[in-house]
């Protein structure tokens, strides 16, 4: 894996907002230069939702996010960093431009991508000093949500740079497909194009309203092709009978004219105008901002559906939070903790969408955070993939969370850890929530069992777990316990029935 410390966003519009925190929650400082007087705020409202997602997306705990920094030039930004994604508006002489200021700038390492959604590689590399290392690196909106990312070189390309930007964007979670060979605008846009013509043509012929052809969609084959695409599902279609029989069925209605094919609609004022008003009749009650977070949410909702059958984006996704935790333990392992004191190794911060109608951290949030805490700690001492996969784990059988203050949004948190015990199959673990200031904001004991998976019952713990508490446990066991420790709820008893 290839795992940068610095990227340059140039470009921080609706893509390269996406590229930005696809980076900086994942751990990688981010430059941006991008001329637009707003774009610092357009970028901080991106942000703003790609961490609320992540928040519930993520079931790891998080990294430390990366350095965002703003540069009003170029060379500033560029400077120290390994990658660089260009992500200005579809015209080919601005990208030759930009593209060319890249050169003189950029460090003669740093791989160059660009979001183009229809230029070929070969076209961007026109005029440029070093075209084997800028290629074409197409995302989907929204790109710190949507895995996919299409990798395209020319026949100038060096191979191994596009291997290295492979191994990049895998690192933030993506999910890069090598485009074989280059293409006007490679395969998903081709396969849009395709659909997005017939729908204006059936707007543009009155047969259906926006409205009508996007509940087309989504009630029918948008459905399916979240979890499997075409040709597996005309598999499927095809009966017992397989795919070859589906193929002879359906095959020659293709000759048919079923689609205006490459016929396109004029745009005219008229039909823009029409589905303009089309679409503020579907959407117009929603706010950019609030569609693209009712949009991530169901995105979100078919990750976790998909990442329970380990299949497509959902292993994308679970593969995404192995890396949060190795990264989890591999921060935590940099350099042995002092063991004589609490253990810090898991930070985060309170999502707006964490609050209660008090205004509060709500209370199921508080057992997500000490929960990815304990995580942290049981990866700590080596509880990784690779002793899981062994057939062992370990359980959470007992809670007790304190809740000391009024958790407010945005709230960065920090959470200490102490061993309070452990013996041959359990732990005993006390974790204290800290905000900026060190005020205490709650405080949770947990029990952990070790569990032999496949037999369902409690087992003793084996290397590196038993080698790890060893080594730890002469520090943690000359602090002392909190004082609340091992206290069950305190008995208030009943009002005496006589009183009042
Ligand atoms: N919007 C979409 O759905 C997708 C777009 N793309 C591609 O991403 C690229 C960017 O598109 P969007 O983000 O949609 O456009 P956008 O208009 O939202 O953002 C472009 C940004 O580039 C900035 N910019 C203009 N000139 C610049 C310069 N010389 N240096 C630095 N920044 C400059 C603008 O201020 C703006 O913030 C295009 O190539 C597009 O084809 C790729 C996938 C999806
Ligand atoms: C409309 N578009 C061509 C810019 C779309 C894309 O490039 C990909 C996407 O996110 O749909």
């Amino acid at each position: 894996m290839t795992r940068i410390r610095k990227a340059a966003c140039v470009g921080g519009g609706v893509i390269g907002g996406g590229w930005i925190a696809r980076f900086l929650l994942n751990g990688i400082d981010v430059a941006v230069f991008d001329p637009h007087p707003e774009a610092q705020r357009i970028v901080g409202e991106v942000l703003d939702n790609a961490r609320r997602a992540y928040g519930r997306m993520i079931q790891a705990p998080l990294c430390a996010e990366g350095k965002l920094s703003f540069h009003d030039d170029l060379a500033t930004a560029l400077d120290g960093a390994e990658y660089i994604q260009e992500s200005v508006p579809e015209q080919l002489a601005l990208k030759h431009r930009v593209l060319g200021q890249i050169e003189a700038h950029a460090s003669p390492e740093a791989l160059i991508g660009s979001s183009t959604s229809g230029f070929k590689p070969s076209e961007l590399q026109e005029g440029a000093q070093h075209p084997e290392r800028i290629f074409v690196a197409h995302p989907f909106n929204p790109v710190y949500l949507v895995p996919l990312v299409e990798l395209v070189g020319s026949p100038a390309n060096d191979e191994a740079a596009l291997a290295r930007a492979a191994d990049i964007q895998r690192e933030t979670g993506m999910m890069p497909l090598r485009v074989r060979k280059e293409i006007d605008a490679h395969i998903g846009d081709r396969l849009l194009e395709a659909v997005w013509r017939e729908a204006l043509w059936l707007v543009h012929d009155d047969v259906a309203t926006t409205q009508e052809i996007d509940d087309v969609i989504r009630f029918s084959f948008g459905l399916r092709w979240a979890q499997m695409g075409l040709f597996e599902t005309y598999r499927i279609a095809g009966g017992e009978a397989g795919m070859k029989h589906f193929i002879e069925q359906f095959g020659p209605a293709l000759a048919w004219p079923w689609t205006k094919l490459m016929d396109v609609p004029e745009m005219t004022d008229e039909l823009a105008t029409k589905i303009g008003d089309q679409s503020d009749t579907q959407s117009g009650m929603h706010s950019i901002r609030e569609l693209e977070r009712i949009r991530d949410d169901n995105l979100i909702g078919i990750y976790q559906a998909l990442k329970a059958n380990d299949w497509g984006a959902g292993r994308t996704l679970r593969e995404m939070e192995d890396r949060y935790f190795e990264r989890a333990k591999a921060g935590a392992g940099a350099a042995t903790p002092d063991y004589a004191a609490p253990l810090t190794l898991h930070r985060c911060r309170v999502s707006g969408d964490w609050l209660d109608y008090n205004g509060h951290m709500t209370e199921y949030r508080y057992l997500q955070v000490f929960g990815d805490a304990t995580d942290a700690f049981l990866g700590h001492i080596g509880m990784d993939a690779a002793y899981r996969s062994a057939g062992r784990s370990v359980y959470t059988v007992e809670s007790h969370i304190r809740h000391l203050a009024e958790t407010s949004a945005n709230t960065a948190l920090t959470i200490r850890t102490t061993v309070l015990g452990h013996d041959a199959k359990r732990i005993r673990i006390h974790h204290e929530m800290l905000d900026e200031a060190g005020t205490l904001q709650a405080t949770a004991e947990h029990m952990l069992m070790h569990v032999d998976t496949q037999a369902g019952r409690a087992s003793p713990m084996a290397a590196p777990l038993t080698d790890r508490l060893a080594a730890l446990s002469p520090g943690q066991r000359g602090l002392a316990a909190p004082d609340h420790a091992g206290r069950p709820i305190r008995d208030i008893g009943w009002p005496d029935p006589g009183a009042a």
